[in-house]
């Protein structure tokens, strides 16, 4: 699947420029933050990639082969619920991959125990906190062991102590070999999480640099201004 390569990738639903000639390539580790303005193309970025929106043009490289029929799972900021319990919410991930129900249940339990919510496993999972809810959908597509892993905003409208939850997950995640690539505005989570960044406006990849070079020396003037804008706000407390 990996190097994945972008090649042109162009959005333009009625003639409109949502991405306008992507070029990136990931390789096969670390978690990659796509940073920028809202409306720049981010979530468009990752549906694409995932399968969910069909490019106008371009190709995508899944590392010379072709696209993985599973292996690649999304999550969105808010993540959509099976009305079923949290146990049963994650086991029925495992459906489509041929695994037997007691075994999917078994590997459903231990998924929910890595991510706290064990002890709910019982619960409608409509009825779970944003938060808890979070943690679920990660849970649902961590236990297929996916190779990437797209998140879009996944601890947008959570609070502090729900985010640091959702950022240990996703660390895990990474450590257990699936490749991240993910969209946020927190900055400072950015910098906590990301191994590179992307940088998007207007429907372009403006630059792709590693966290440390793209928050100490970014390559356009863009990119500054749109940290300085930011980041008086993270550094105010
Ligand atoms: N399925 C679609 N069909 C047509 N246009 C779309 C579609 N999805 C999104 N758009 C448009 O594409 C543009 C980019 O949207 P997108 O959600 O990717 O931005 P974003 O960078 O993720 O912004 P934000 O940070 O606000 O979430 C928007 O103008 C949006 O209205």
């Amino acid at each position: 699947m990996f190097p994945l390569r972008l090649c042109d990738i162009r959005f333009q639903p009625n003639g409109r420029s949502v991405l306008d000639g992507i070029e990136l390539e990931l390789g096969g580790e670390g978690i990659t933050l796509v940073l920028g303005p809202n409306g720049a193309g981010k979530s468009v970025l990752l549906r694409t990639i995932c399968g969910l929106l069909e490019p106008t043009g371009g190709r995508i490289d899944w590392g010379g082969g072709a696209r993985p029929h599973l292996g690649v799972m999304m999550v969105f900021q808010h993540p959509m619920m099976l009305r079923a319990s949290v146990l049963e919410n994650v086991a029925l991930a495992l459906k489509p991959h041929g695994i037997p129900r007691v075994e999917r249940r078994r590997r459903a339990a231990r998924m929910l125990d890595r991510v706290g919510l064990l002890a709910r496993a019982s619960e409608s999972a409509r009825l779970l906190s944003g938060g808890e809810q979070q943690r679920l959908a990660l849970a649902r597509a961590w236990v297929t062991a996916p190779r990437l892993l797209l998140l879009d905003e996944p601890t947008a409208s959570l609070d502090p102590s729900a985010t640091a939850e959702v950022e240990r997950i996703v660390r895990e995640i990474r450590t257990d070999g699936t490749r991240i690539l993910m969209t946020t505005h927190n900055l400072g989570q950015a910098t906590r999480l990301g191994d590179d960044v992307v940088f998007m406006s207007a429907g372009r990849v403006r630059e792709h640099a590693s966290v440390q070079r793209f928050f100490s020396r970014p390559a356009s003037d863009e990119a500054r201004l749109f940290i300085q804008g930011e980041l008086p706000w993270r550094m105010t407390f």
